[in-house]
């Protein structure tokens, strides 16, 4: 099938941004990559490398470093947005004063902002205004940038209140090594690529404390099923959380060398403390921020999650990590379903 070539913003050339820039680049797309820092752009079109966030990997030559946003913006409709959460409302006011025509946004990131508890696209509609903004799109998944950038076999979902523009990004995007499927829940895709990172950090303690596969088993299973009764809360379908979205980013991130959640709770685990790990990451670490916002969800929407707040604790009261697992273990015991099933009974009787 040949496809439409389009002009594309990639807005963020950290490692996700970049790893994305290059599969629309592969596809024959039009792309420019804006970063605020005038440096890395020089390399990215001199050298057509990134080798801060992706280092080894050579870019394809259609990719265009940009640290004007304007220019970068210039007569374009479509943008990817990948900075990390807590630079969005920065960004956005950037790329309001910026613009020319309206605009999608696909949003790639995975996070919550704390305090207001907003998902990433409620954030973009409540700063943006519907005179320039069309359609948001989330895409989300087990995706680590290292390995798309090697083009290795992925599969990612795409959501949007507006299927067709959720459509529209499945073809920009998708490839023979990038697989991209459609999930009408918005709401789970959004929730699932967030909370996840939590449950990373979590399984990156107990590998830290040398506590082996029944112990992360039973973070990714329980840590599902407080996602799962979180989302269904918000609103969210239950199966998604059996999709990419839910269990597939939940397996990638728990299991990978290359998160950064799950490495920043192995050193945590390990015994660091944690403004040193993040300050020796140099990349974002989410799930710190989301542990917050998660902590407030699950106060607002009265849903027990027992991992979520035994990190929150271990993170932002001083927790002691093998202190917070041994509280975890010895909490009354409980059934495994039926505060899912409570919850979804009683969505069912709204
Ligand atoms: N990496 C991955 O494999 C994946 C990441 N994601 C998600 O994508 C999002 C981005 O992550 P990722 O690319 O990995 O993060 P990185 O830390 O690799 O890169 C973040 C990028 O955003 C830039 N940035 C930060 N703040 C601002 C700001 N205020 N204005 C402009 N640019 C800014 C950083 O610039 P600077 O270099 O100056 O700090 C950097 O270029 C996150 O939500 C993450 O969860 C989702 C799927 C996969
Ligand atoms: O979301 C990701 C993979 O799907 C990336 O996870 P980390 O941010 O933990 O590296």
């Amino acid at each position: 099938m040949v496809k439409e070539k389009e002009s594309i913003a990639v807005i963020g050339a950290g490692s996700w941004g970049t790893a994305l820039a290059l599969v629309i680049a592969d596809n024959q797309h039009e792309v420019r990559l804006w970063g605020h820092n005038q440096n890395q752009i020089n390399e990215i079109n001199q050298n057509h490398t990134n080798e801060k966030y992706l280092p080894g990997i050579e870019l394809p030559l259609g990719i265009k470093g940009f640290s004007s946003i304007k220019e970068a913006l210039a007569g374009i409709e479509i943008i990817i947005l990948a900075v990390p959460t807590k630079a969005y409302r920065e960004v956005l006011g950037q790329i309001e004063e910026a613009h020319d025509k309206p605009l999608t946004i696909v949003h790639v990131s995975k996070g919550i902002e704390p305090d207001s508890l907003l998902r990433i696209s409620e954030m973009i509609e409540e700063v943006s205004s519907s005179e320039w903004l069309k359609d948001i799109v989330v895409l989300s998944g087990p995706s680590h940038a290292e390995e798309v950038s090697l083009r290795h076999p992925t599969t990612v979902a795409v959501s949007s209140k507006n299927m067709k523009a959720a459509e529209r990004v499945q073809d920009i995007f998708i490839n023979n090594n990038f697989r991209v499927y459609t999930n009408p829940d918005l709401i789970g895709v959004e929730i699932g690529g967030a909370l996840k990172n939590i449950i990373a950090l979590a399984a990156g303690i107990t590998d830290g404390l040398g506590y082996g596969d029944n112990a992360k088993a039973a973070l990714m299973t329980r840590g599902l099923a407080e996602i799962s009764r979180l989302g269904v809360a918000m609103g969210a379908n239950p199966l998604t959380f059996s999709g990419l979205a839910g269990i597939g980013d939940l397996i990638v991130t728990c299991t990978s060398v290359h998160s950064r959640n799950w490495r920043a709770g192995n050193m945590l685990g390990k015994g660091q403390k944690l403004e040193e790990v993040l300050e020796n990451m140099g990349m974002v670490v989410e799930g710190v921020r989301t542990t917050k916002a998660a902590y407030q969800l699950a106060q607002k929407y009265e849903v027990n999650m027992p991992i979520t707040e035994a990190l929150y604790d271990v993170l932002f009261n001083g927790e002691e990590v093998k202190k917070a697992v041994d509280l975890l273990m010895n909490r009354s015991k409980t059934n495994e379903m039926e505060e899912l099933f409570n919850i979804l009974d009683s969505r069912q009787q709204d």
